[in-house]
């Protein structure tokens, strides 16, 4: 095992305390050039590209075209693999996230007068089609699956298909499958990585173009994404998991050190922080990591490892509590634990986080699996100007204008200024010719 790193800002030069700040996410020049001819392929060859790439990248030996839809079969055959319990927890996830973003979902359509007779306001539609991308890798995510497809079906996205890998035997997480129909989609595509965004991007064959993309996902996605960002609107950047837990001097270190794991352990490019003000926090987790470790699998401990040895992750004992919220403001984290028997008191502190869990209770796992609030994250600083992934994403916003006769007059006598004032002479026209050729001067 390496040892974990231990940061002392105190003993740090700026240019040190900045290197702590980067996320494995900023720099994706070793996946851009590789992902783009995957995209090139499948936008000249579809399906045959799709099939090709889940064989060769994901394992999946016997995919062909003709099978790269899930079928209802399959669906159903998913709810025979996955154990009962599994299937009870998913309702319960898929319960509060629906809970959550029924009251996030905005009004159809709000209007105010604006003056006597003039009103103005928003509509709100759906978008007409969105991809919904659910990793496969280092885990199956049947939780992405609540996550992206639960505020889908609230926003009432008509055409709404997952894009998730194949495993080696052909088959999708059967897990996902479930969350899938539970939530309310049943378009599946076996079809991971940068192929599965350039193939929502592009259509093929047999999958329909989508005008948006959502869901974390691998540098893979990522770079993807971002490549194809002209083609397909990519929505927030939700890229390796991050997290920093916040411990206070009102808490045990073992606590703070269990829930560093939870995020690092994800894979070896995740980000995972403890930091503190208090030594006595940084020494009882630093003694309590290999007991935390003694219980996970090797894979798990291995990648959990790495992240707390490496760059993007480890310990930060700062000056003051005030020091610790400064760091957590300049590295906008994904997940934000505050971890103090007052959290409260932290919380205003604190503006830079696309997420922010209170207390002893509430570790991120029961965030990521289903409190309500959405798991999908701004990753990379993302958090700065993003927010967690919502109904909103899944709704494009109209401006509703409504001017009666009797408000026209003073509208057309302002409007009509500042079109002659800009220079444009028939914006101008619209107003005065209307009022004086074609609109009855007496009507209501
Ligand atoms: N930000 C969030 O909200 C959030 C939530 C969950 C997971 N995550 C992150 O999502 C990521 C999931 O990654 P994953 O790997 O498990 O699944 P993934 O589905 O994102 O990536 C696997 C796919 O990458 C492609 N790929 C793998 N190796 C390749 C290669 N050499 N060349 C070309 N393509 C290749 C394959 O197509 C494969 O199907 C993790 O980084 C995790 O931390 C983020
Ligand atoms: N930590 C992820 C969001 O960053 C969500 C997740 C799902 N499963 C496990 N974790
Ligand atoms: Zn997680």
């Amino acid at each position: 095992m390496k040892p974990v790193n231990l940061h002392v800002l105190a003993e740090m030069s700026a240019s040190q305390r900045a290197a702590l700040l980067r996320r494995s996410e900023a720099d994706l020049s070793g996946f851009l050039d590789k992902v783009a001819p995957i995209i090139e392929a499948v936008r000249r060859e579809g399906d045959a590209a799709l099939a090709r790439f889940g064989r060769d990248l994901d394992g999946a030996k016997g995919l062909t075209e003709a099978g790269l839809q899930v079928t209802p079969a399959e669906f159903d055959e998913a709810f025979t693999l996955v154990a009962p319990e599994i299937i009870e927890a998913i309702r319960f996830g898929i319960a509060n996230i629906r809970a959550f973003h029924q009251v996030q979902a905005p009004e159809a359509m709000w209007l105010k007068e604006i003056r006597p007779g003039a009103f103005a306001g928003d509509r709100f539609t759906p978008i007409r089609s969105v991809a919904l991308y659910v990793p496969r890798g280092k885990g199956s995510f049947p939780s992405v699956t609540m996550m992206t497809a639960v505020p889908a079906v609230v926003a009432g996205v008509p055409e709404l298909a997952i894009f998730t890998p194949p495993a080696p035997d052909g088959r999708v997480d059967a897990a996902t499958l479930v969350a899938a129909r539970l939530a309310g989609v049943e378009t599946v595509y076996k079809a991971g990585g940068a192929q599965a965004v350039a193939a929502a991007a592009y259509g093929t064959q047999t999958v329909r173009r989508a005008l948006k993309i959502v869901g974390p996902g691998s540098p893979w996605v990522v770079a993807a994404k971002r490549l194809l960002a002209g083609v397909i609107d990519p929505g927030l950047p939700a890229g390796p998991s991050e997290a920093i837990i916040l411990a206070d001097a009102t808490v045990h270190g073992g606590l703070a050190a269990l829930d560093l794991l939870i995020e690092a352990e994800h894979g070896p490019d995740s980000s995972a922080w403890l930091v503190t003000h208090s030594r006595r926090v940084v020494d009882e987790a630093l003694a309590a990591l290999p007991g935390h470790w003694a219980q996970m699998t090797p894979q798990r401990v291995a990648f959990s490892n790495a992240v707390l040895s490496g760059p993007s992750g480890g310990i930060v004992l700062t000056g003051s509590v005030q020091e610790s919220h400064d760091f957590i403001n300049a590295y906008a984290p994904e997940h934000l634990e505050i971890l103090s028997t007052a959290p409260f008191e932290h919380l205003g502190r604190i503006t830079e986080a696309a997420e922010v869990l209170l207390g002893v209770h509430t570790p991120v796992s029961i965030a990521n699996f289903g409190l309500g609030p959405n798991a999908v994250l701004p990753t990379s600083g993302g958090a700065r100007t993003w927010g967690p992934l919502s109904v909103s994403d899944f709704v494009k916003r109209s401006s509703v204008g409504y001017v009666t006769a009797a408000a026209y007059p003073a509208f057309a006598d302002q409007a009509g200024k500042l079109a002659v004032y800009e220079g444009f002479s028939s914006h101008a026209l619209a107003v005065s010719a209307r009022r004086d050729a074609y609109l009855d001067p007496k009507a209501p």
